[in-house]
């Protein structure tokens, strides 16, 4: 289980996150909605425990531990991975010595050919580089086959669909579904509501904080209706006005 407890984040004395408080449960796929420049982004670098992000207040914990302390490798060994927006590039190393983490993970051909079939390549890409000569959607393909090879407890997938056609949206809930079938957190974050409603759960983002959670279709309903056309970035109203602190 991965709790994030009151989090705060303030750049240039604004609170770019805002007492966050949310919970997150193995095998369970959440979605993270919000426009633009509300804070989404900040809060999986918060989990990632980037250097340039953990001066934050309050307390992410991992399976009972506290891990503010811990440096991005620390959590990446306890199992915390991201997946970057901009796709992979790697100069020099090919689709199969990155899938194998330069061969240090043993797989099968076939375990290579399957997962790269859930991502729509087949294995004529194993002996391509991982660089410019690949688009920037079969970069992406790759980089999503290889967390799923890696397994890890949290995966937080940064706007999975950069850079990937309309058509793939089939192809990112295949790999939302073997994420959480391995047993991952899979915390996506979106602001497409198509993405958005692959989740178990969502949380919808503004100004910092949790402006609601719950059932996908729900959330979603309430971003169109509420932020669709929003004249008040990151300065959060309802319908009954300011929301209080
Ligand atoms: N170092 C910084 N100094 C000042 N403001 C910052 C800093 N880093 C982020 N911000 C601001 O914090 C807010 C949240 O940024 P963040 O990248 O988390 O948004 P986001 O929800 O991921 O947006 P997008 O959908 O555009 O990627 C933005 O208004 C951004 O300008």
């Amino acid at each position: 289980m991965l709790e994030v407890k009151g989090i705060k984040l303030v750049r240039d004395e604004r609170e770019i996150l805002n007492t966050l408080t949310a919970t997150f449960e193995s095998g369970r796929v959440y979605a993270i909605l919000g426009n633009n420049g509300v804070g989404k982004s900040t809060l999986s670098y918060v989990l990632m425990g980037l250097e340039s992000h953990r001066d934050y207040e309050g307390n992410v914990v991992f399976d009972g531990e506290e891990i503010d302390l811990l440096s991005v490798s620390e959590r990446a060994r306890k199992g915390i991975t991201l997946g970057w927006q901009e796709p992979v590039r790697f100069q020099g190393l090919t689709v199969k010595e990155y899938l194998t983490l330069g061969g240090k993970l043993k797989l099968s051909k076939e375990e290579l050919n399957e997962t790269l079939s859930v991502v729509g390549l087949n294995n004529e890409y194993l002996d391509r580089f991982v660089d410019e000569s690949l688009s920037g959607g079969e970069r992406k393909r790759v980089e999503l086959a290889s967390i799923i090879l890696i397994s890890p407890k949290v995966t937080i997938l940064d706007e999975p669909d950069s850079g990937i056609d309309i058509m793939s949206m089939e192809m990112i809930e295949r790999v939302l579904e073997r994420l959480s079938d391995k047993g991952s957190i899979v915390i996506i974050i979106t602001h497409r509501e198509e993405i958005a409603r692959m989740a178990d759960e969502a949380f919808l983002l503004c100004g910092g904080r949790i402006l609601a959670s719950g059932e996908p279709e729900e959330i979603v309903n309430f971003y169109r209706k509420l932020c669709d056309n929003c004249q008040h970035i990151n300065e959060p109203i309802t319908e009954g006005g300011q929301i209080d602190d």
